[in-house]
Formats: structure tokens, C-alpha cells, sequence
């Protein structure tokens, strides 16, 4: 087991439809734009990385790569040989796909939902301006780009995995379905984190295991405001607003979600609580939040969908 991981670093996916990825990421959320080695890809900037979230073409939607962030090359080491005695294939990306990546090193394997991970050290900067829509920062840092919710089909395992290999924290849980004590065990969602921010990933039971392989991306900025206009342009650009503003009551993030073309959401919120480690207990909630987040107007999610 290590606890090396420090933070998401970026999310790569493949998509159909890039170039309404980018009427949503760009035109209505306010992400900065850069270039990058594939010709059609779309490279979303939100601080001084490189890109954090990287959307390729390609024939289907679903999840490329959860990229995790490690101090430096030793970590990396011990994540290597953590994930390898847990039994699980490790392989070193090459040289090539480093660069691609914009890192100085990363190994990729399976988790057990059978989602992509990478984990890498050496992200390579770009001290250009970030020009972001709203006037916006992103809030990353030492709380990384935001946050992941993953679908298993094997939730114990998957828990197990990134808790007991990859170190990540329980940060707490909310049941689903059937909440009401009833002498059977509840199924949960279960939110783990890694820094300061609530939670990084959070791991949702998932009927099938079929693509897209993500619920959702979370990213957070600085203000209300931005939070509010990239909702007024989401309406104004006709997405589909998957749960309208709210705030949740584990994290305090006040947020909306939105659809992305490829069956996933995108979360955009302000106002995230930061963890203190030397008092926090993992704790149930019993109301995903304090006010808002109707989704009733949701289209189904492509990972609670029956597989085609
Ligand atoms: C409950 C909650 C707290 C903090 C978050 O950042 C957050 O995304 C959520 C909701 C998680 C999750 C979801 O996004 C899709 C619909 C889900 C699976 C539910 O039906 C309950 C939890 C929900
Ligand atoms: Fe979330």
C-alpha cells in the first residue's frame, strides 16, 4: 500500500462530437483552449499545467485515461510496486506517450471496474495566460483538478482497491435505493479523497460495464458568478442541465450538472469545503444536498443505462 497519490492531474476521453465538446467546455463553461499533438484533439487549460482535460476523436465515447498526480519519481516507483503486488498488470508508458501526455513519466493498469488509470510524476507547465471565459479561476492546486465518479460493477473490489492499495481515504458515503435500515446491507456510493478537497473520486455501484466508464468530471472555480453565467450560456446553448444548482451536504460545493455529448456529466461548482485530516471522520449522508439539485430533468446516464 502507498499514500503517494497527491491529486486527479487530468482526464482524457474520446468523443464523437468534439466540436460540440468544445461549444460546451470553451464557449458555455469557460475553459482555456491550447493546442496539442493530435491535429482534432481538444486540449481544455485550467491553470499553468499543460492541459488538464484532454478530449480526443474517435468512434466512441468513453474514458482514455484518470490520470493521478504523484510527488516524483520515487512515488511513482511505489505506486508501480504497490499496484503489481496487488496482483494487477503495471505497464511504463513509453517515451512517446509521455510526451503526448505532457509528463516526464507514467505507468497505466486497469482498475478493477476496468477504467484506464495512469498515474504520472512531471507535469510540464505553460506559463502563458489562462484565458478563461468568466474571468474565472480554476480552484486546483494542491486540491487537484476536481473530482471523478467512477461506475463499477464490482464495488467491494473497487473500494478495496483504491483504499487499500492506492491509499486514497474514505471520505464518507450516501446510500442509494432502498435507504431505510431493513437488516440488509445498504448499497452506497463512497467518496474518497486524497487532499484537502472532499473527495477526489467517488466510486458508484453501476449495473454493466460498458463505455462511456465515467458518471462524472468535477471541476470548481473561484466564484458564484462564473458558476451562474456558465449556466445562463448552458440553457443559452441548448444542453441539457442534468441536475439544476444546488448544494451538496458532504462537500458544501454549490454546483449544477450538465450533460456532455457522450452520456456523462459534467459538474461545475463553487465553494468546496476543505478537509482537516486531524479532526474529520468519515460520515453518511442522508440528503445528496441542502437545497437544489433537482434531477428530474436528467437524461438517463449512458453508465445506469441497460448496455446495448
Ligand atoms: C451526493 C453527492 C455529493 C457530492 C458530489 O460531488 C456529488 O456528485 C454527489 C452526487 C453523486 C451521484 C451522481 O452524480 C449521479 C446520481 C447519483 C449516483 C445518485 O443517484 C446518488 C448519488 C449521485
Ligand atoms: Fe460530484
Amino acid at each position: 500500500m502507498t499514500n503517494d497519490i497527491r491529486g486527479l492531474g487530468y482526464l482524457r476521453v474520446q468523443a464523437r462530437d468534439v466540436a460540440r465538446w468544445r461549444e460546451l467546455t470553451v464557449g458555455a463553461l469557460g475553459f482555456g483552449e491550447t493546442t496539442g499533438p493530435v491535429e482534432d484533439g481538444l486540449y481544455l487549460r485550467m491553470d499553468e499545467r499543460e492541459a488538464r482535460l484532454i478530449v480526443l476523436p474517435g468512434d466512441s465515447d468513453r474514458v482514455l485515461a484518470v490520470g493521478w498526480e504523484v510527488r516524483d519519481q520515487f512515488a511513482l516507483a511505489r505506486v508501480a510496486e504497490a499496484v503489481a503486488a496487488a496482483g494487477v498488470a503495471v505497464k511504463e508508458l513509453s517515451q512517446a506517450q509521455c510526451d503526448e501526455r505532457r509528463v516526464e513519466s507514467a505507468i497505466l493498469f486497469d482498475d478493477p471496474a476496468g477504467t484506464p488509470v495512469e498515474v504520472f510524476f512531471g507535469p510540464v507547465l505553460d506559463h502563458d495566460v489562462v484565458h478563461t471565459g468568466w474571468g474565472q479561476t480554476f480552484v486546483t492546486g494542491e486540491q487537484g483538478m476536481g473530482h471523478v465518479v467512477l461506475p463499477t460493477t464490482a464495488m467491494d473490489e473497487t473500494v478495496t482497491f483504491y483504499t487499500e492499495v492506492l491509499g486514497f481515504l474514505p471520505r464518507g458515503a450516501v446510500r442509494i435505493g432502498d435507504k431505510k435500515p431493513n437488516g440488509q446491507r445498504p448499497r452506497r456510493v463512497r467518496f474518497l479523497g486524497v487532499n484537502r478537497r472532499h473527495h477526489s473520486l467517488a466510486v458508484c455501484p453501476a449495473p454493466h460495464g460498458e463505455p462511456p466508464g465515467l458518471v462524472h468530471l468535477m471541476v470548481e472555480v473561484d466564484t458564484l458568478d462564473a458558476v451562474g453565467r456558465a449556466l445562463d450560456e448552458v440553457n443559452k446553448r441548448g444542453f441539457s442541465v442534468s441536475s439544476t444548482l444546488g448544494r451538496h451536504t458532504n462537500d458544501k460545493m454549490v454546483s449544477f450538472y450538465v450533460r456532455a455529448p457522450g452520456g456523462w456529466d459534467l459538474e461545475y461548482g463553487t465553494e468546496g469545503m476543505l478537509v482537516d485530516e486531524t479532526h474529520y471522520t468519515a460520515e453518511e449522508i442522508t440528503a445528496d444536498s441542502y437545497w437544489g439539485h433537482d434531477w428530474s430533468g436528467s437524461e438517463p446516464l449512458a453508465a445506469f443505462a441497460s448496455p446495448s
